[in-house]
């Protein structure tokens, strides 16, 4: 609950930079350049974007900006309130935005303007500010001009750490505790006067539980969508997907090509067959699956062997319920999941062919990824290149950014030519996740881009090696 309010509050500092003037600014993570600003004062701040750093979660096309309104989005849930359909797609700023955080000392004048920079009329400015102080507190520590009693570590804002309306009710009422409101020192009673500002009329609204949570789910969704114009966000997600597909992973050895990949799926009916379907250029094919289980959802694996000259265009899924209802084929709208990398498959990471190491030596273990990249082509004509993303930033403090490294191939010894396909191969570190990998191919070019390398090692065959 601590952490999770935090989330909240990084959420609306970062989004305070924006400026509906000029459509800069917003939900950017150029909060990681802004922490030693008073305005973003707090420990916990730091601590909790190296958490953020720490998960892991960043990848080439999610960055730290998604991950503090996931963060938000979360916090809400945390603590009672509605799930709000998520959008990503936002684009980390690499400098400070300006220092428009509003503060307790400044007058109401200032608030309002603040807030009218930051997309939002002086109704929302006092229903934002209540729907953020229903949760939390001020903290001796980081305000000890607020919460003067050195006693006292944390001074929460109503006596009730969830989501709901009592902030207003005992604001109303005369037996509000927000400090904000009734702290001594009147300079900083900005809740105070951001409240009464319309003569209270805004708060009394919001003693209706419904009117208080559609607002402040409806207002903490602007706020977590306020990105600087050029950001085009993505289509929101409220339910989890019903189905997912891991991206198809493939193999070539002794002349057969397989094609790995798995179907998720939410709540399936327990008797369900599921069956994976392809095309090539002659004919469509099939493959029955292996079936795990998670707590709500059954992952469906596929190893389906390929025709090597015919190869694959797309595929798609069946599941029979074998109740006598008609089949139900997820087929991407009745386009098929076509293959996005290279679809003639003249370059692929060789999945069966690369491997995870675990080299002993004298007692102490080292574990390392080997990784075999297959391209059509003679190792005369042929020549590959290869960059790793590596998400986790090794900084002690913000900014966390990630890291892109370039990692050389060579010509891959232990897997000889097979098939026209020479093999390169290269050690990569598990700190990597995602790689860019290209082949020249006399003057052709190939590339994959973010495989997901992260995914793809846990279909890598497991060796340990003794020296
Ligand atoms: C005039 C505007 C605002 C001022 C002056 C203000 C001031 C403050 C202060 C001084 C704290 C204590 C922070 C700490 O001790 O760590 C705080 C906490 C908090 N504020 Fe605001 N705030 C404002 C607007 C907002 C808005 C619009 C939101 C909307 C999300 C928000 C959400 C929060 C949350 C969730 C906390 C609790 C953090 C925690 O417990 O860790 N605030 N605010």
């Amino acid at each position: 609950m601590t952490v999770a309010v935090q989330w909240l509050r990084i959420a609306y500092h970062d989004m305070s930079t924006h400026d509906v003037d000029d459509g800069t600014g917003g939900l950017d993570a150029s909060i990681m350049y802004e922490l030693d600003r008073p305005q973003n004062v707090g420990e916990g701040m730091i601590q909790l974007l190296q958490d953020f750093n720490g998960f892991g979660l960043i990848t080439p096309f999610f960055g730290m900006a998604d991950i503090i309104v996931l963060g938000a989005v979360f916090a809400v849930v945390g603590c009672g309130g509605p799930v709000f359909p998520y959008s990503a797609g936002r684009i980390d700023a690499t400098v400070a935005g300006p220092a428009t955080v509003p503060e307790p000392q400044q007058d109401l004048a200032t608030h309002i303007e603040s807030f009218r920079q930051q997309g939002f009329n002086e109704t929302e400015m006092i229903a934002l500010v209540a729907c953020g102080h229903m949760l939390g507190r001020v903290r001796q520590v980081d305000f000890p001009l607020i919460v003067t009693d050195t006693l006292i570590d944390v001074d929460t804002f109503d006596t009730t750490p969830a989501f709901d309306n009592t902030i207003i009710s005992q604001y109303l009422q005369n037996i509000t505790q927000d400090i904000l409101v009734v702290g001594s020192n009147v300079t900083t009673q900005s809740d105070l006067r951001i409240f009464s500002s319309d003569g209270n009329a805004t708060m009394q609204s919001l003693l209706s539980a419904d009117t208080f949570n559609n607002t402040c789910a409806a207002l903490f969704q602007r706020m977590i969508n306020t990105v600087p114009s050029m950001v085009n966000l993505t289509d929101p997600i409220a339910e989890p997907f019903q189905y997912v597909i891991n991206d198809p992973l493939f193999s070539y050895h002794n002349g057969t090509f397989n094609m790995i990949t798995a179907l998720r799926v939410v709540s399936p009916s327990p008797n369900a067959t599921v069956t994976m379907l392809w095309a090539d250029q002659q004919e469509d094919s099939f493959c029955p699956s292996t079936r795990c289980f998670g707590l709500t959802a059954s992952r469906y694996l596929f190893n389906a062997t390929i025709n090597s000259t015919s190869s694959i265009s797309k595929f798609w899924f069946k599941i029979n319920n074998n109740d006598g209802s008609d089949p139900t084929v997820i087929d991407n709208d009745g386009a098929g999941f076509v293959i996005e990398q290279d679809p003639s498959l003249s370059l692929f990471v060789n999945v069966m062919r690369s491997e995870v190491i675990l080299l002993e030596n004298s007692g102490t273990f080292t574990e390392f990824q080997k990784i075999v990249v297959a391209v059509l082509g003679d190792a005369a004509s042929a020549t590959t290149s290869m960059t790793g993303f590596q998400p986790f930033s090794t900084a002690t403090a913000p900014p966390f950014i990630p890291t892109t490294t370039s990692i050389s191939l060579k010509l891959d010894e232990t897997n000889p030519p097979e098939g026209g396909f020479t093999f390169f191969t290269a050690n990569v570190s598990s700190a990597v996740s995602f790689l860019d990998i290209t082949a020249n191919v006399g003057s052709t070019s190939f590339t994959i881009n973010n495989f997901d390398f992260g995914i793809a090692v846990n279909s890598f065959p497991f060796i340990e090696i003794s020296s």
